[in-house]
C-alpha cells in the first residue's frame, strides 16, 4: 500500500459476498463520472440523485438495471468523485460491474483503501477510521452503540481538549524559556500544574474503563474451571444447549480447551471448557491441558469455578481455591455443581457461592454472568476500542507522568520535551504527524470494499 497514489480511480463490491437482493459496487476517483456515463449510455448524472438506468458492459452488452448515485467530489465519503452502483443483488452481476469499470480504466481497490483515501483527503480522523472497520464485525448491540459513538466524534473531541491543553503548556513554556520570569503571569505555573493533574486523571479514568470493556467488542471470555469430573463440560453443553464437548464420569475426559459462541441476555460471549486442574499428573497431554486452563483463567473476563457438592472439598479443591485467590481482580463465581446430589462439599471452606445442578437447571448461574456482563457494559465512560488507541494513551500519560519532576524543579526545556512526545502519541489517535507505516499497517486490516 506504500506505492499509493491518489490519481487511480478504484473500485470494490461495497456488500457482503453471497445471495442478497440488492449489492453496491464503488467507484471512486477522477474517472469515476466519465466510466459512469459510459456504462449507463447517460450524458449526465445529478450529484446524490438516485437515477435508475441500464447498465452496459465494453462489449455494450445489457448487464442489470439498477440504481447510480454519483457523489460529486468534495462531498463524498472519500471526498473524490465517488459513483455507486446499486445493482440487482448476487456475486454475478456485481463482479460483471465490477469488471466493466476496470475495463473503462478502474483498478481494484485494495482493503481500507475507500477509508484510507476518506483520511487522506480530511473527511475522517484515525479514530473514526477504526470505529467504521470496528462497528462492521461488532458482534453485540451494546458493541455497535458504543462505536457508533466513536463514528459520531466522541473520541476526537476527547483527543482535541488534550492536545489543546498540551499546546497551551507548550506555548507558555516556550515564553517562559525565553523570557525573564518577572515578565509571566504568577499563577501560570499553577495553571500548568492543574492542567497536568486534570489530564493525569482523564488518561488514566479512560484507560481503567477501556480495558474492562475490551471483550465487550471481541465478546468477553468466560472460562470454565475445576478438577476433573465436577461437570465442566455438562455445564459447557447445558450453556449452548447442545452437546458440544463429550462427557464422561472418567475424570480427565476433556484434555484440551474448547471454546464456543453463546448469547447471554444481550451479550456475545466465548466460553472456554477447560481441562480439569488436578495438582499431579504424570500424563503428559494432561499436564499440557492443565496449563492451557491457567492460561484460560489469564484470558478470561469471568471465571466460573465449577467444585462437586457431592464430594468432600479435598487438597485439588484447595488448590483451585488458592488459585482463585491469586487472581481476586477477575470477576469469579464459585459453583458447588452436582446439587442434585446428597451434599458433602464442606461450605465453611468458600463464601459466595451458588449451587446447581446441570441436570437440573443452570438459571442461577446465567443470571449471575449476565449481571457482570450488564455492570460491565453500562458505563458512561468513553472508551478506547483497538490496542492502537490504548498504547497511544498508555505512551501519553507516561510521557505526562515524565514531565512533573522537570516542570517542578523548573527545568522547562525537559518539560518542553515530554509534553511535545505526549503530543505525539496522543494525536495518533486521530491524526499522526508522521506516520505512514502505521497507516499502512491500520488501514491493512480493513474489510475489503471498506
Ligand atoms: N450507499 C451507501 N451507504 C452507506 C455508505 C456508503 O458509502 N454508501 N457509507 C460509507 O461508509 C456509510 C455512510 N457514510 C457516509 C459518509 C459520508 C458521505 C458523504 O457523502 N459525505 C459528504 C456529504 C456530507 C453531507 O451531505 O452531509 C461529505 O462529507 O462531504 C456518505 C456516506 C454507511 N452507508
Ligand atoms: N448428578 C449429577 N451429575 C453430573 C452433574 N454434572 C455433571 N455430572 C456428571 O459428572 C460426570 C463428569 O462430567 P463432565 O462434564 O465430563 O466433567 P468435567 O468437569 O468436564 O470432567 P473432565 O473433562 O474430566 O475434567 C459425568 O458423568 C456427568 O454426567 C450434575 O449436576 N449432577
Ligand atoms: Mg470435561
Amino acid at each position: 500500500m506504500s506505492e499509493y497514489t491518489l490519481d487511480d480511480t478504484i473500485v470494490a463490491i461495497a456488500t457482503a459476498s453471497g445471495i442478497g437482493s440488492i449489492s453496491i459496487v464503488r467507484v471512486s476517483g477522477e474517472k469515476a463520472l466519465e466510466i459512469a456515463l459510459k456504462i449507463s449510455k447517460k450524458d449526465s448524472l445529478k450529484p446524490r440523485f438516485a437515477t435508475l438506468s441500464y447498465l452496459h458492459n465494453t462489449n455494450d452488452e445489457l448487464i442489470d438495471e439498477a440504481l447510480i448515485i454519483y457523489f460529486k467530489a468534495p462531498f463524498s465519503f472519500t471526498g473524490e468523485d465517488i459513483v455507486e452502483f446499486q445493482c440487482h443483488g448476487g456475486i454475478a452481476i456485481a463482479n460483471l460491474v465490477v469488471d466493466t469499470v476496470l475495463d473503462f480504466g478502474a483498478r481494484m481497490a485494495n482493503a481500507g483503501e475507500f477509508s484510507k483515501r476518506a483520511f487522506l483527503n480530511n473527511k475522517i480522523d484515525l479514530s473514526k477510521a477504526e470505529a467504521i472497520s470496528k462497528i462492521i464485525e461488532a458482534k453485540s448491540s451494546d458493541a455497535v452503540k458504543l462505536l457508533a459513538r466513536q463514528l459520531k466524534g466522541e473520541l476526537k473531541d476527547f483527543v482535541e481538549d488534550i492536545r489543546e491543553d498540551l499546546l497551551f503548556m507548550l506555548a507558555y513554556t516556550e515564553v517562559s524559556i525565553d523570557y525573564a520570569e518577572e515578565d509571566l503571569p504568577t499563577d501560570i505555573f499553577e495553571k500548568i500544574n492543574q492542567k497536568i493533574e486534570n489530564i493525569t486523571i482523564k488518561l488514566s479514568n479512560t484507560l481503567d474503563a477501556s480495558r474492562r470493556r475490551e471483550g465487550m467488542l471481541s465478546g468477553f471470555k468466560v472460562a470454565i474451571i475445576g478438577k476433573p469430573n465436577v461437570g465442566k463440560s455438562s455445564l459447557l453443553n447445558k450453556l449452548l444447549n447442545y452437546d458440544r464437548a463429550i462427557i464422561s464420569d472418567i475424570a480427565g475426559t476433556t484434555r484440551d480447551t474448547i471454546e464456543e459462541s453463546v448469547k447471554i441476555g444481550t451479550h456475545i460471549i466465548k466460553i472456554v471448557d477447560t481441562a480439569g486442574i488436578r495438582e499431579n499428573t504424570s500424563d503428559v497431554i494432561e499436564q499440557i491441558g492443565i496449563e492451557k486452563s491457567i492460561q484460560a483463567i489469564n484470558e478470561a473476563d469471568i471465571v466460573v469455578a465449577l467444585f462437586d457438592n457431592s464430594k468432600i472439598c479435598d487438597d485439588e479443591d484447595e488448590k483451585i481455591l488458592n488459585l482463585l485467590n491469586d487472581n481476586s481482580d477477575k470477576n469469579i463465581i464459585k459453583v458447588l455443581n452436582k446439587s442434585d446430589l446428597e451434599n458433602s462439599f464442606d461450605k465453611s471452606r468458600i463464601i459466595d457461592f451458588i449451587e446447581i445442578s446441570t441436570k437440573d437447571n443452570i438459571n442461577l448461574l446465567i443470571k449471575k454472568v449476565e449481571k457482570i456482563l450488564d455492570e460491565n457494559t453500562q458505563e458512561d465512560e468513553l472508551t478506547l476500542v483497538s490496542k492502537r488507541q490504548i498504547k497511544s494513551v498508555e505512551n501519553c500519560l507516561e510521557n505526562i507522568n515524565l514531565s512533573k519532576n522537570p516542570l517542578h524543579s523548573g527545568e522547562l526545556e525537559f518539560f518542553a520535551h515530554f509534553i511535545t512526545e505526549a503530543l505525539y502519541e496522543i494525536s495518533n489517535i486521530t491524526r499522526p504527524y508522521e506516520n505512514d507505516e502505521m497507516l499502512d499497517v491500520m488501514f491493512g486490516e480493513f474489510c475489503l470494499g471498506k
